[in-house]
């Protein structure tokens, strides 16, 4: 997000646990550095959502922008997700895009580093595709590290996501992008204040 009005909307009215910031320059919700001044004192867990960046820039948009969390939503390696835990002690969230298959081994030496998995659809453009992934493969998720799901997700799932949850009790979180936005990177949040209360009724 990177409207200041729509934030203090969302968190009046949603009060999310966690609100994100996407620094992919290819995005179209990119946020620029100039918005660090507006948000950095906003009472929110900010999430950095970062694409296969230097961990020098990684460290200066934590300080910068006050970031609680940060998402790496590239192909960063198990040493690099290790120097960013290790470097910066902020909560860090490891993206796992999916194609037809979850591939446990390889997610495997993460674990140790991340805070939480995150699985999201594959998409040639990182993120944001608006489309779901085959959620049966969550169902044979062999790890105790929490994990949230992303990927096209909508209101229309919220049946299929509590079921999920009552089978999947590692599944901790939901990421909401696309399929709540006004316009890029601005929040529907009478939306996503439905979901919320059709989730917790
Ligand atoms: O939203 C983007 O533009 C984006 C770009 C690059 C990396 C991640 C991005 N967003 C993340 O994508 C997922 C899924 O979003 P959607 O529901 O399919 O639109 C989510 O984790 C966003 O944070």
């Amino acid at each position: 997000m990177r409207n200041l009005t729509n934030i203090q909307e969302l968190v009046a009215k949603v009060n999310p646990d966690w609100m994100g910031l996407i620094f992919f320059p290819k995005s179209t919700r990119y946020v620029p550095q100039d918005f660090s001044i507006r948000i950095s004192q906003v009472p929110i867990s900010k999430v950095g959502v970062f694409v296969n960046s230097t961990l020098e820039e990684i460290k200066y948009k934590i300080n910068s922008f006050g970031l609680s969390t940060v998402q790496l939503h590239g192909g960063e390696s198990v040493d690099f997700v290790k120097a960013v835990k290790e470097e910066t002690g902020v909560e860090v969230f490891k993206v796992f895009s999916v194609k037809e298959q979850l591939e446990w081994n390889t997610i495997q030496p993460y674990l140790p580093f991340v805070d939480y998995l995150l699985f999201d659809t594959f998409t040639a453009a990182h993120g944001g595709s608006g489309k779901t992934f085959d959620w049966e493969l969550l169902k044979r998720y062999p790890f105790t590290k929490p994990f949230l799901l992303s990927g096209g997700l909508d209101i229309t799932h919220a049946d299929q996501l509590i079921e999920l949850h009552d089978q999947i009790p590692y599944l901790k979180g939901l990421d909401v992008n696309s399929k709540f936005e006004l316009s890029p990177a601005l929040k529907d949040v009478t939306k996503v204040s439905e979901l919320k209360s059709i989730l917790t009724n």
